[in-house]
């Protein structure tokens, strides 16, 4: 597998990572304009940093783009005389939906549009993919380069901005939950390593219990919950402060926020 990042940014630099673990690529190049912050990346022998995104798209066949939505036309426009039946395109890109893709580089392109999350770094993305026509020939092929760093599902295009904000927006989300369960922890007596530890293995262990078991989460609640004990009494008093209404809250929007962006 012939692997291409063109813009390795936050995400870009994720998925590289992601990769290079599990060892998922025979040859990737990384992109970017200013490759000082990603020169390091050259001790692999497999890798080529450079800012020649014609370099890149030559050497490879799977084409990741991690740009700004600002950036991403022009970048498919400056190469897509290079495009042949090899390649497949793969868009993480925020709010560009398939026929803006289509509309620069044509319908004969396998076309995917991709939605990970930074967690791929450490092979636990959740990755969202859908297609335009011809590319859902590569679609099984798309899951199995992400299947490699973490899980994917295939999702229809207008599914793709609540995907983003779940999925992609989720990983701060969390990230926020699990600071705030590290601030309680402090508050209560362990010192801030040790809280931030209890919080993110008790995280890790509550998402495994329901990945591996199927549950339903209110079935493993009560597994918890001793009647009149303290678990009822504070996950009542979350309830009561709007904890579940103001993470639903929150994730409405966010996803305003990308339909705004995306009308515009
Ligand atoms: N961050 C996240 O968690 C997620 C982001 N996304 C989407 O991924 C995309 C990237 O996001 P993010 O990584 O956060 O953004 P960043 O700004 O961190 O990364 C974008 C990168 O693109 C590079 N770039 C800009 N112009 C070019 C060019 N002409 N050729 C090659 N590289 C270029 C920039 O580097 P330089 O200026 O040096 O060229 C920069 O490093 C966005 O569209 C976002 O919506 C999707 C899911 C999750
Ligand atoms: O915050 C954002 O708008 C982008 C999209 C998902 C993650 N980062």
């Amino acid at each position: 597998m012939k692997i291409a990042i063109i813009g390795t940014g936050n995400l870009g630099l994720s998925i590289a990572n992601g990769i290079l673990k599990s060892n998922g690529a025979t040859s990737m190049y990384l992109t970017k304009r200013d490759t000082t912050s990603i020169a390091d990346f050259e001790k692999f022998d497999k890798v080529t940093v450079t800012n020649d995104n014609r370099l890149a798209v030559q050497n490879s066949d799977i084409l990741i783009f991690a740009v700004q939505p600002v950036h991403f036309a022009e970048i498919l426009e400056s190469i897509k005389d290079l495009l042949t039946e090899n390649h497949v395109i793969i868009s993480t890109i925020t709010g560009f939906g398939i026929e803006k893709i289509e509309a620069v580089i044509g319908k004969d392109n396998y076309i995917v549009r991709s939605m990970p999350n930074t967690a791929i770094s450490v092979g636990k993305s959740m990755t969202c993919i859908c297609s335009n026509e011809k590319g859902k020939k590569r679609i099984d092929l798309t899951k199995a380069i992400f299947n490699r760093m973490g899980h994917s599902m295939e999702i229809p295009e207008n599914q793709m901005q609540a995907a983003t904000v779940i999925c992609a927006s989720g990983i701060a989300f969390w990230m926020r939950l699990i600071r705030a369960t590290t601030q309680g922890a402090i508050q209560l007596g362990f010192d801030a390593k040790e809280a931030q530890e209890l919080a993110m293995h008790t995280c890790n262990g509550a998402a495994s219990l329901l990945i591996d078991s199927g549950n339903h989460p209110e079935e493993e609640i009560d597994r918890v919950t001793t009647p009149m004990g303290c678990t009822i009494t504070g996950l009542n008093e979350m309830e009561h402060q709007g904890l579940s209404a103001s993470l639903i809250r929150g994730i409405i929007a966010s996803y305003d926020k990308i339909t705004e962006f995306k009308t515009k």
